[in-house]
């Protein structure tokens, strides 16, 4: 599904007016009839719409004519000076003022079962005023004071809620639905933003808008979208086809993150895996690990290369520790190594100030795949979590084409970003996945599919769809208390599903 940005969404303001030479005035019209729509399909029957005084209010006005037509009692409230609104807006006040649809009072909003946020949406500069913030209050305690609980419908964006980074005012109203016009705006897609919109629902501006701007720069990861990048089996298909994955990591004590790598990259399909470990951890790992994985270790960079000449995926990090021994390692192992590679956990660690790298990545044919939590990723690039999680997408994205790497931001949600600038928002996965070892297995199931044959930024977008969409099946029979192994062994299923899933 594709996201707007906020300038994404003005640009297709801009171009429906100046290069079709179509009014706004249709666009809003469409707009506003959609909002009746999906209004007058929930069980209300009186609507307060609170409207601003921008083109977001003049929506709202549309939507009070259709839902008055439709026999529903309506009362709009403005809030701010209409004298100074814009035309459109004016226009819709004028003919809402004829059918007597304004009221200048907040008298009747508690006798409503279904309350409109028309304030104000993509048009936001800055935070909002303290006048509108009081307004909002004001409303607000009106709401809380109900003897029920009134369906909140917001248009566009909840008012407050900043369209890129998801941020949101503390006066902003929580919408229980939010039908968005065009395309979903990117800060719905982010937390705290997506706690505000409820359920999303996109309605059209009565117009195609995919010729005005550049396909697919930031996309949201659905079931649909995902079933697209499945791989195809042969029948004909055996072990040698499917991939062989070498995961290299564990250290004493950390036996189980390289372990539950392996695993996954078996439960999502691998041909062959390869569990390679230093010296010291073999035979631990060897009685930890299924059967279906084949054990090896390294003592020395000689023993590492000849684990992972000619392999299809390797996956490094893991468990791998933190010693000067296992940086260098790694270091010595990403610069030499020209093959599909992921690199996770201690490897990322190993990597330290991302600068100081130079130009690795830069030069590979095949990007590599990073898959930091915002912490790893702070290490990365000397910012603070604070700010990665402010803008993760664009950070993401930044990075990703910086350096040439297929990057997967992960928490909530995970997105991926790729070296042409391109960001899939991820639209699966739960809070019971706060697990030690989720990590681990995302990293087996990203290499898995890259043995596959899938390109790398394929694999990592489906990957992360996998793993999440796996454990929101197990986080629908227990919240939480889920383990990352039986997420690993829900793959198979979370596969079955997309495939069967309707176009
Ligand atoms: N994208 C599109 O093609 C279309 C967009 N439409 C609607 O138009 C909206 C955008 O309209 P506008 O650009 O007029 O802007 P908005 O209506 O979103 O916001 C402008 C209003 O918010 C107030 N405002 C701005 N910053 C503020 C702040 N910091 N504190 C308090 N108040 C503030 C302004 O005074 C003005 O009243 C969209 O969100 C959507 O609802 C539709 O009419 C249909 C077409
Ligand atoms: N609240 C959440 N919502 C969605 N996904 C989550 C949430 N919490 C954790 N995850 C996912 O779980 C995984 C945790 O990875 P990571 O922190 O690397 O774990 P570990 O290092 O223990 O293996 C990531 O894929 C992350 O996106
Ligand atoms: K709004």
């Amino acid at each position: 599904m594709r996201v707007w940005s906020k300038s994404e969404a003005q640009y297709v303001d801009h171009c429906i007016q100046e290069d079709l030479g179509m009014p706004l005035g249709y666009a809003m019209e469409n707009a506003g009839h959609g909002v009746a729509d999906v209004i007058s399909e929930a069980d209300v029957q009186s609507i307060f719409i609170i409207c601003g005084t921008g083109n977001n209010g003049g929506d709202g006005m549309v939507a009070a004519r259709h839902l008055k037509a439709l026999g529903k009692e309506v009362f709009v409230y403005i809030i701010g000076d209409i004298d100074k609104g814009t035309s459109l807006c004016q226009e819709q006040f004028a003919i809402c003022q004829k059918l007597e649809l304004i009221t200048d009072s907040l008298d009747m909003l508690p006798t409503c079962d279904c309350i409109v946020d028309a304030i104000a949406g993509t048009g936001v500069v800055g935070d909002l005023r303290d006048d509108l913030r009081q307004e909002l209050d004001v409303i607000q305690t009106h709401i809380q004071k109900m003897t029920y609980e009134p369906l909140v419908v917001a248009i566009d964006v909840p008012t407050g809620l900043v369209a890129d980074t998801g941020a949101v005012d503390p006066a902003t109203l929580a919408a229980d639905v939010t039908v968005t016009l065009g395309a979903v705006k990117q800060g719905m897609l982010l937390y705290p933003g997506r706690s505000y919109c409820g359920t999303i629902v996109e309605k059209g501006l009565g117009v195609s808008w995919d010729m005005f701007i550049e396909p697919s720069r930031t996309m949201y990861v659905t079931t649909e979208f995902a079933k697209k990048l499945l791989p195809q089996r042969i029948p004909t298909a055996h072990k040698g086809t499917n991939g062989h994955v070498v995961i290299l990591g564990g250290s004493e004590g950390m036996y189980g993150a390289p372990v539950m790598a392996a695993e996954a990259a078996v439960y999502s399909g691998a041909g062959k895996v390869t569990l390679a470990v230093p010296t010291s951890c073999l035979d631990i790992v060897t009685q930890k690990v299924m059967p279906e994985v084949m054990t090896g270790s390294f003592g020395n960079m000689l023993h590492v290369r000849m684990h992972t000449v000619d392999k299809d995926a390797v996956a490094i990090g893991p468990g791998l520790g933190r010693n000067q021994e296992a940086k260098e390692m790694v270091r010595n192992f990403v610069n030499t190594f020209e093959g599909p590679l992921v690199i996770d956990a201690d490897g990322l660690f190993a990597l330290g100030r991302i600068e100081t790298m130079g130009t690795t990545f830069i030069d590979r044919e095949r990007p590599a795949v990073l898959t930091p939590h915002p912490g790893e990723f702070a290490a990365l690039t000397g910012m603070t979590i604070a700010d990665i999680e402010a803008s993760r997408v664009e950070v993401a994205r930044e990075f990703a084409t910086k350096h040439n790497v297929v990057l997967v931001l992960k928490g909530a949600p995970t997105v991926v970003a790729l070296p042409g600038g391109h960001v899939y928002i991820n639209g699966s996965g739960n809070e019971g996945m706060g697990t030690g070892g989720m990590g681990d297995v995302l990293t087996g199931i990203i290499s898995a599919l890259i043995g596959q044959g899938l390109p790398e930024s394929r694999a990592a977008v489906l990957g992360v769809f996998l793993h999440g969409n796996a454990a929101d099946r197990l986080h629908e029979v227990k919240p939480f208390g889920f383990t990352p192994s039986e997420v690993a062994r829900e793959i198979g299923t979370s596969i079955q599903a997309l495939m069967t899933e309707e176009e």
